[in-house]
């Protein structure tokens, strides 16, 4: 008899059983979906989906305006509840909010009249605790991020590139272990998206955390990405999961310029174009 385990179930096999153990995936979707209810009816946002993700991969989602891809990430941040299915971290089902997820959005949400410091700080006040020991790994991380020299200016004096860099150190500041990022890049310009995208695969490699990323930019997902999971139009469902086998970072091209002049990248493009079926009725 050949089994299929977690680790933790691993204990209770008999001598003698032929065994491939398989560690719990860091997040697991099983047979999740979604419909919300509002006034106006009912619109099913997401049906089936199935997925999942090992501790330290880096995920990007692609599909269609409208076909869950925010959804799935307030599911694994707690911030809504599946209609069908579970969503589970390290094999516990998420029932609300909880420390181990961070979020990085479109828009970066700094508080203006806050330093940076006093930003990346804003965490850790909530949670109260040892602020001394936060306050020095909140210049560890701005020093690390770049911002060193711009920890007592205002977010207002800093381009965009930097302010997403500081947001970045506030979610990094309360150590989460999952990081979703909801287009972060999306509001600024190609050239700070490239260069930023890259630092920002970086560090989240970097500092082992589990990354899903959200997207409209194939190339992006692409360059970004360990796999890159393709949804239908709404209700989402699973269409495709591509693995990217490109080479980490580390060259003096930046990867996201790199990734797109390979042989291989115009053919994952198209595939995960047609995949999209963005003509569609
Ligand atoms: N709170 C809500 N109440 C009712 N419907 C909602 C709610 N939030 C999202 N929806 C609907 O659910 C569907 C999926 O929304 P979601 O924001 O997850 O899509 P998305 O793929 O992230 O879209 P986009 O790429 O445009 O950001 C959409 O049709 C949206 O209008």
């Amino acid at each position: 008899m050949t089994i299929t385990i977690t680790v933790d179930t691993a204990k209770r096999l008999a001598d003698g059983d032929a065994v491939t153990v398989r560690p719990v995936p860091r997040i697991a979707f099983r047979g999740v979906g979604l419909r919300y209810f509002s006034p106006r009816g009912e619109t099913e946002a997401l049906c089936g989906i199935d997925l999942d993700i090992a501790a330290g991969e880096f995920v990007a989602i692609v599909g269609q305006s409208g076909c869950g891809k925010s959804t799935l990430l307030s599911l694994l941040a707690g911030l809504a509840s599946p209609s069908a299915g579970t969503v589970l971290i390290d094999d516990v089902p998420v029932t609300g909010p909880g420390r181990r997820v961070g979020f990085m959005l479109q828009q970066d949400t700094l508080f203006e009249w806050r330093t940076i410091l006093e930003n990346t700080l804003l965490g850790p006040e909530l949670r109260g605790g040892d602020m001394a020991a936060a306050r020095d790994r909140a210049r560890d991380l701005l020093i690390r991020y770049g911002l060193g020299d711009f920890m007592d200016h205002k977010p207002g004096q800093l381009s965009g590139g930097m302010r997403q860099r500081a947001a970045l150190a506030r979610t990094m500041c309360m150590d989460p272990d999952i990081l979703l990022l909801d287009e972060p890049f999306s509001a600024l310009d190609f050239q700070t998206r490239l260069t930023l995208s890259d630092e920002i695969a970086d560090i989240i490699r970097r500092e082992g955390k589990t990354a899903i990323l959200v997207t409209h930019d194939i190339p992006e997902a692409i360059s970004m990405a360990d796999r890159v999971v393709v949804l239908s139009r709404r209700p989402g469902r699973i269409r495709a999961v591509h693995d990217i086998g490109f080479p980490s970072a580390g060259g003096v091209r930046p990867r996201a310029l790199a990734v797109r002049e390979t042989p291989e990248f115009p053919h994952l493009f198209n595939t995960v174009w047609e995949e999209l079926d963005v003509h569609a009725e």
